[in-house]
């Protein structure tokens, strides 16, 4: 059985299989550049008179950027703090009763895994282990998934349960925002492009020496879209023209983050920003994702509205479940899997 690493007892040094090897260490840790450069979205406004100043704020962000972060979004400070607290104190909380959790089931309402989801089982192939737990609780429709969530902290449900409410919508406020800004069809997204919501909760212990490991290790998110919380401790970077920039922390905010199924859907107008998630020596680190993600069965493609001569079509359809099962395969390169969808000229 894995020993979650919110169970080691203490941590002197590093476990060799967590040292990466050379060429993917961050060297030194601090990102090149704080983020301040990254967007940050007043929602407030967008609720009022300024609705179109707020769609572009989000359409430039979306395609110079790559992400933004939100202020003012609707989820109540009360709430995201409840939430904060809940999952620390369920990191806490005793091996034997996390142990219940733990599986790499993806149909599972709630899992718990330690490192990465996928741990590649070639034999000849090192294994490289990530700095993190990870818990995941699946959350639309809420009442399928409820009674598979965990009962400890107290409140569990009744908290996580509003917070899932709460973030699809607000994050279906969002896509109602891109929607119009890149001239898509209102409701577009309703329905099986949004069917699957996930709550994946990140935690870090203190590492000695953030300069050999990695938290997550760089990736582009698979999905549609993602919003995260994160607490008020640094890692989160992104990779924007050479260079890793991180993405400040401010408090009660989300950060943004289009997957790579915007980039097909958009055609090609948004990026799907590549991130990673660096560790940090003394602090502990807790965040939140909460991920849309299309149906197994829903039909991938660019939208309609977006394809015009002056902007040729780019990729083919193709299910949601075979992207999927190819993004699986081969993780670490993540535009691989996109280029076999990609029109060739
Ligand atoms: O924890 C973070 O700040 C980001 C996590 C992330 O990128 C992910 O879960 O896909
Ligand atoms: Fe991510």
């Amino acid at each position: 059985m894995e020993v979650l690493m919110s169970n080691w007892s203490s941590v002197q040094s590093i476990p060799e299989n967590y040292v990466l090897p050379p060429h993917k260490r961050t060297g030194k840790v601090t990102a090149n550049s704080t983020g301040k450069e990254i967007p940050v979205i007043d929602f407030e406004k967008a609720d009022c008179h300024d609705r179109d100043e707020t769609i572009r704020q989000i359409l430039k962000a979306c395609q110079e950027i790559g992400l933004f972060q939100v202020v003012n979004h609707g989820v109540s400070k009360e709430l995201m703090d409840d939430t904060m607290k809940l999952f620390k104190e369920f990191f806490s909380l005793p091996a034997e009763y996390k142990a219940n959790f733990i599986s790499k089931a993806r149909d599972k309402g709630c899992i718990l895994y330690t490192s990465s989801f996928v741990n590649h089982d070639d034999p000849n192939k090192k294994e490289i282990r990530y700095w993190r737990d990870c818990l995941v609780n699946k959350c639309n429709p809420l009442e399928d998934h409820l009674p598979f969530w965990p009962q400890t902290p107290t409140g569990y449900h009744e908290v996580v349960g509003t917070y899932s409410v709460e973030m699809r919508k607000f994050l279906m406020k969002v896509l109602d925002l891109i929607s119009e800004g890149l001239g898509i069809e209102a409701g577009y997204f309703e329905g099986d492009l949004t069917r699957e919501q996930l709550l994946s909760v990140n935690h870090h212990i203190p590492c000695p020496d953030p300069s050999v490991t990695l938290g997550h290790p760089e990736h582009r998110d698979p999905n549609l879209i993602t919003a995260i919380h994160q607490c008020d401790v640094p890692g989160l970077q992104f990779f924007k023209d050479g260079q890793w920039i991180g993405v400040e922390p401010l408090p009660h905010a989300f950060v943004i983050i289009p997957g790579v199924q915007f980039r097909v859907i958009s055609n090609g107008k948004f990026t799907s920003p590549k991130h990673r998630v660096v560790t940090h020596a003394t602090e502990h680190r807790t965040t939140l994702g909460t991920f849309f993600i299309p149906s197994d069965v829903s039909t991938i493609e660019p939208a309609k509205s977006l394809v015009s001569p002056l902007s040729p079509l780019l990729y083919r359809s193709y299910v949601y479940r075979d992207f999927f099962n190819e993004w699986m395969k081969q993780v670490a390169e993540d535009d691989a899997v996109l280029d076999l969808y990609k029109i060739q000229d």
